[in-house]
């Protein structure tokens, strides 16, 4: 298997290269030169087995022989022993054709924990194949940066250094970052937002020498392995209510648009999903992307769904490169205007494509509050605030026959404040996390500047020294 960069100016990688490459030399995001096909045959092959089996037959199409089978077998069983969970992703019903998929039985209660878990154990069997060590650099709007920092923390072969706005994620994700007493580990508030985080690590990538000198690598969902890792429970939860010979529809929480383009990696694969949704809080610039055909960014508000108060989403970079049946030279055209004035547009036969794979919608924060309340008092079921905006959006704006599964990217007892205001009730986080916000924090603090950030990281990596 061949990975390609969006941009297609930047060299094929095989698999392991393009998992520690992370972000291509040209600045795109890495794609396989072909979708995996499943047959339908092939897919009811995997019902009735185990998440961690399904598991193995996705993303062995993925990595190909550049990851021995039983090295990918012990990876996944390893990553997917730290869920609380057995099933790994369960279905929960919360009406006569709705249902969650909760993803967050991971150890920091975000779905993050479902892709970085193996991540970390994949980057960790290549650099010591190779002998080598890495530097990890992360941005985070509140759950990447902590799921990141629990895979990778105290191990040997990579420094990993997570770009958190600083005052803009909830006290909870917070110390899931600032809390790790682990060596490796180093936490930086920046004084910015998310996007202003994600282009450092951007800038970063982009700056050859820097890269070459710390031998950068990435963790958010511009590195492909996180975007294959999340095709999974798609698959897993469409088995489990009679896919493939049932169409399933899936409603996802989105931001970095890295969740729900692993929806699509799914059905190119063969499964049969009916309807794709892309659910925005008010940071809403993908659902006013699909209505006028023109990106354009704007100030991010602060939401109770902190981790999609996001305004450029780095993954519809994969999602143009499709629609422009592959043509690298629209992606580069589109994303030199973004740089130069934040907007772009999406030409008409584009956009008809996008629009026949996704609908889209926005649920306002009064919404997001009404549906925790609602969804508590007619099921019993408590959502949080990202969860909630799936469901809002769901009900409301995206009626199917199939059965509709919203995604459920993370635990209520992430965000107490926001679902105690919304419903009265306080969630109690889990008794591993118990005591989390009593444990001592450790973090910097610096400026939304490139040279402070690398100096930063520059002083302390210790990979290339
Ligand atoms: C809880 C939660 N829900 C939804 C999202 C949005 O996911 P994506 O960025 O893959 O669109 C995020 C952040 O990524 C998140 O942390
Ligand atoms: N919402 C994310 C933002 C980063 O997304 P990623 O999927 O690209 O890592 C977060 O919680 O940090």
């Amino acid at each position: 298997m061949e990975y390609i960069s969006t941009r297609g100016e930047a060299p094929a990688l095989g698999f392991r290269d393009a998992l520690l490459a992370g972000l291509a030399r040209d600045g795109g995001l890495y794609v396989p030169r072909e979708w995996p096909a499943l047959t339908k045959r092939d897919i009811r092959a995997l019902r009735g087995k185990r998440y961690q089996d399904v598991a193995f037959e996705i993303l062995r199409r993925f990595t190909g022989d550049e990851i021995a089978e039983n090295d990918l077998r012990a990876m996944i069983e390893d990553a997917y022993a730290t869920f609380r969970h057995p099933a790994v992703a369960p279905l929960v019903q919360t009406g006569p054709n709705d249902f969650v998929l909760e993803l967050f039985h991971g150890s920091t209660l975000a779905f993050k924990d479902v892709a970085m878990q193996l991540l970390a154990r994949l980057m960790d069997h290549v650099l010591a194949e190779r002998g080598e060590r890495a530097t990890i650099v992360g941005a985070t709007s509140g759950d990447t940066g902590g799921a990141a920092i629990d895979a990778f923390a105290g191990r040997d072969r990579t420094d990993i250094f997570i770009l958190f706005p600083k005052g803009k994620v909830s006290p909870v994700q917070q110390r899931q970052m600032t809390t790790s007493t682990a060596a490796n580990v180093h936490a930086v508030a920046v004084e910015g937002n998310f996007d202003d985080c994600q282009n450092l690590v951007k800038e970063m990538f982009n700056d050859a020498g820097f890269r070459d000198r710390v031998r950068l690598s990435g963790v958010n969902s511009i590195n492909w392995a996180r975007i294959m890792a999340q095709v999974v429970y798609y698959f897993t939860a469409a088995l489990s209510l009679g896919g493939p010979d049932r169409k399933i529809s899936f409603t996802v929480p989105t931001g970095n648009f890295g969740d729900i383009f692993a929806g699509y990696v799914a059905k190119r694969m063969g499964l049969p999903i009916e309807r794709l949704v892309i659910a925005t809080n008010d940071n809403d610039i993908l659902a006013r992307t699909l209505k006028t055909g023109r990106y354009e960014t704007r100030e991010v508000k602060a939401t109770t769904s902190p981790s999609m108060d996001i305004q450029i989403s780095s993954n519809f970079e994969r999602l143009l490169f499709e629609a422009h049946g592959r043509e690298a030279s629209c992606v580069r055209t589109a994303m030199a205007g973004l740089k130069q004035s934040g907007a772009f547009e999406i030409g008409p036969e584009a956009l008809r494509t996008i629009r026949r794979e996704f609908r889209a919608a926005r649920a306002t924060e009064k919404q997001v509050a009404a549906t925790i309340r609602e969804t508590l008092a007619e099921t019993g079921y408590l959502l949080d605030p990202h969860t909630a905006t799936g469901v809002f959006v769901a009900k409301k704006h995206a009626k199917t026959t199939s059965p509709m599964v919203t995604l459920a990217t993370a635990h209520p007892a992430k965000f107490p404040a926001s679902v105690k205001s919304a419903c009265g009730i306080d969630p109690a986080l889990p008794s591993w996390l118990a005591d989390l916000m009593n444990r001592e924090e450790r973090f910097d603090i610096l400026p939304a500047e490139i040279k402070a950030v690398e100096k930063f990281i520059g002083d302390q990596a210790r990979a290339g020294k």
